[in-house]
C-alpha cells in the first residue's frame, strides 16, 4: 500500500456505470437504481497542507463553482462538524475529469476529501461511517468512499462488490455537461425496469435507462454513442452523461477506434481499476 502524507497526492478515480437500471422511484424523488460501479484509472488529483486556524481553505477554486458550494470544500467541513475535530487544512485540486460527463468527478473528489484527512487528521471515523457521511453530499460519493468495483443499489449506497476482469475503455467526451437532476426529472425517464439478482449479473448485461432522455436532449451524445455503437456493441453512456464508453479486451483494439474518431470528437483510453487506489487507507 502506498504511503501516503501531508503534501502526497491523493487521487480522486472517475467512474463507470457498465449499466444502470432505474428500478423504482422513493417519496423523496430519489430514484432507485441498479448499476455496477467500475474505477478506471483516470483521475482529478488533490493535495492537503496543515492550517492551524481550523479553516478550509481551497487554494485552486474552480472557475464557475464557488469555493464554498465546492464538494470538497463540503466534505472537509462536513468531517470537521461530524468529529468537532479543530484543525483545518488548505486543499489543492487539479481537476482532470470533465464536470457534467457522468464520471463522478466531483463526487469522487468528496470521497477523496473525506479519506484523506480522515486518515490526516487522525479522526479515524470507520469507513462504513464515512460512506453514510457521503450520502449526504450526493447519491455517488458512497461508491468512492466504499473503494470496491461494485453492484450498487438504493440510491448507490448498497453494495454488493464484484470482480471485473481487466479491460480498456475508451471513453468519449462530448462537449456538453448534462445536469443530473434534469435527466432523473424527465417525465418520459423509464423507471420501472425490473431488478436482477446481483448474483446474476455477467459483465455486457443490462443498459443505460437514462440514455434515451440525455440523447434526445443532447443531440451531441447521441451522435457520439451512435458512431461508437458502430465500434463496439458494448457502447454505453455512463451515468446521467455526457460521457460515453466502449470496452475493449485489449488496449490495442481501443487505440485502434480512438484513432479511427472522426475530427471534432474528443476521447481517451483508460483501464479498468481492480479497486480505488485509496481502498486500504485507514
Ligand atoms: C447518475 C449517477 O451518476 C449514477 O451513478 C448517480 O445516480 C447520480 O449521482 P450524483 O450526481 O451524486 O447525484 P446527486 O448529486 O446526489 O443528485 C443530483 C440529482 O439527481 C437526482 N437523483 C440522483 C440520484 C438518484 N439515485 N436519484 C435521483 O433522482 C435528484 O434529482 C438529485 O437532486
Ligand atoms: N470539485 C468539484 N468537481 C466537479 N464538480 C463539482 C465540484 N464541486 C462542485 N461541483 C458541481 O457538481 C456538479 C456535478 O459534478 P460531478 O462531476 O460529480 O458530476 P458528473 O461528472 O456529471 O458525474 P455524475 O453525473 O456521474 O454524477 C458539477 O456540475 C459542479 O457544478
Amino acid at each position: 500500500m502506498t504511503h501516503r502524507d501531508w503534501n502526497s497526492d491523493w487521487p480522486a478515480p472517475a467512474k463507470l456505470n457498465l449499466f444502470l437500471h432505474v428500478v423504482g422511484r422513493r417519496a423523496d424523488g430519489y430514484h432507485l437504481l441498479q448499476t455496477v460501479f467500475r474505477f478506471i484509472d483516470r483521475c482529478d488529483t488533490l493535495r492537503f497542507s496543515p492550517r492551524s486556524d481550523g479553516r478550509i481553505e481551497l487554494a485552486t477554486p474552480i472557475p464557475g463553482v464557488p469555493a464554498d458550494s465546492d464538494l470538497t470544500v463540503r466534505a472537509a467541513r462536513l468531517l470537521q462538524q461530524h468529529t468537532g475535530c479543530r484543525q483545518g487544512a488548505t486543499l489543492h485540486l487539479d481537476k482532470r475529469l470533465p464536470m457534467g460527463g457522468g464520471l463522478g468527478g466531483g463526487s469522487s473528489d468528496a470521497a477523496t476529501v473525506l479519506l484523506a484527512l480522515n486518515h490526516l487528521w487522525q479522526t479515524r471515523v470507520p469507513r462504513a461511517e464515512l460512506e453514510r457521511l457521503g450520502l449526504t453530499l450526493g447519491a455517488d460519493v458512497p461508491v468512492f468512499v466504499h473503494g470496491r468495483n461494485t453492484f450498487a443499489e438504493g440510491v448507490g449506497e448498497a453494495f454488493t462488490d464484484v470482480e471485473l476482469p481487466p479491460a480498456t475503455y475508451l471513453v468519449l467526451h462530448p462537449e456538453v455537461q448534462v445536469p443530473t437532476a434534469a435527466i432523473f426529472g424527465a417525465p418520459e425517464l423509464r423507471r420501472d425496469t425490473p431488478a436482477i439478482r446481483p448474483a446474476d449479473w455477467r459483465p455486457g448485461d443490462g443498459h443505460n435507462d437514462l440514455e434515451a432522455v440525455a440523447c434526445a436532449r443532447f443531440p451531441a451524445v447521441a451522435e457520439h454513442l451512435d458512431w461508437l455503437r458502430r465500434q463496439s456493441p458494448t457502447a454505453m453512456m455512463t451515468g446521467s452523461g455526457a460521457c460515453v464508453f466502449a470496452s475493449f479486451a485489449d488496449r490495442a483494439a481501443a487505440a485502434a477506434a480512438l484513432a479511427a474518431c472522426p475530427a471534432g470528437m474528443n476521447g481517451w483510453l483508460a483501464d479498468g481499476l481492480p479497486f480505488h487506489p485509496l481502498a486500504e487507507i485507514v
